[in-house]
């Protein structure tokens, strides 16, 4: 299924707050307008329901539980109707693009609309990474704050990385790669405003090919973002299976919430 072309943020986007100059603030953005082809799900996973709500709604409810969070921007592909704001710190803009990347872009600067300055930290988070925790946006936050430019949750490598010889199959080991200073990108990436709309207009061009995650565009720049460790927790609702580990640990989670 191919996505529309993207609408370009509104002209006149309601703001967060009619902020005067003040400290930096933190934005949450959270890209949610994939169609989820590997899913297996009837319609796009960011609403299937899990463990009571619609993945989506964990997310930005996990968000919106970090008191540094100023507000959540939330992308979402042109002409979905399927998600609408349950908070005042909540805004939804109709722009996604046909990448991930693409829906990035578009979504920093109706960010920037909305009052976001160059100075400020954004905070971009799948909004299919639903078990995300406010104490591992927390963590992340505490991390980069003093950083010139930011940084991502990320895990070491757990497990032994083999290299396949090409594409053919079936595939065949080609060597053993060394794992010691190899990490999982997970998200939230948190870069400043400015520092990642330069990263990501420079790829602009190139139809943002390549750009996975956001750390990588900033990279291209020459940075080094800052590697924080996050959680095996926090993974990214991908395939089939992952809904039924994302309810069960969810439920858990409540479960034990219940418990204390
Ligand atoms: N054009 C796109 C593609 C993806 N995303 C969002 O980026 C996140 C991570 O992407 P991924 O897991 O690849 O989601 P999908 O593109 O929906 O899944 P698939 O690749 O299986 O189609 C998701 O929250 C997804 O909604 C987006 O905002 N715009
Ligand atoms: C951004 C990301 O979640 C980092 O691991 C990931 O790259 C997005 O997944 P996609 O399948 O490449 O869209």
């Amino acid at each position: 299924m191919t996505i529309p072309p993207p609408a370009m943020p509104e002209p006149v986007l309601r703001p967060f707050d009619d902020r005067a100059d003040g400290p930096q603030r933190l934005y949450a953005l959270i890209p949610a307008a994939g169609v989820g082809s590997r899913s297996g799900a009837q319609g796009p996973k960011q609403y299937q329901r899990v463990a009571g709500r619609r993945v989506i709604d964990h997310t930005v409810a996990a968000f919106l539980a970090v008191p540094a969070i100023a507000g959540v921007g939330v992308v979402v592909a042109p002409g979905d109707t399927q998600y609408h704001a349950a908070d005042e710190r909540i805004r939804v803009w109709h722009v996604g693009g046909e990448t991930r990347a693409h829906s990035v872009f578009n979504g920093l600067l109706a960010l920037s609309g909305a009052g976001a300055r160059a100075q400020d930290w954004v905070l971009v988070h799948d909004a299919a990474r639903c078990l995300i925790r406010p104490a591992d946006i927390e963590r992340l936050i505490d991390a980069c704050r003093d950083e010139p430019v930011g940084g991502l949750l990320a895990l070491p490598l757990p497990d032994t990385l083999k290299q396949a010889t090409g594409q053919q199959a079936p595939p065949r080991v080609q060597a053993t790669v060394e794992r010691g200073d190899k990490w999982l990108a997970q998200t939230p990436q948190m870069f400043r405003w400015q520092v990642l709309y330069q990263a990501l207009a420079a790829r602009q061009a190139s139809g943002f090919q390549g750009v996975t995650d956001e750390s990588s565009a900033v990279e291209a720049l020459g940075e080094r973002p800052l590697l924080v460790v996050g959680s095996s927790r926090n993974f990214k609702v991908t395939y089939p299976e992952d809904f039924a580990m994302a309810q069960a640990l969810l439920m858990h989670a409540d479960a034990a919430q219940e418990a204390a």
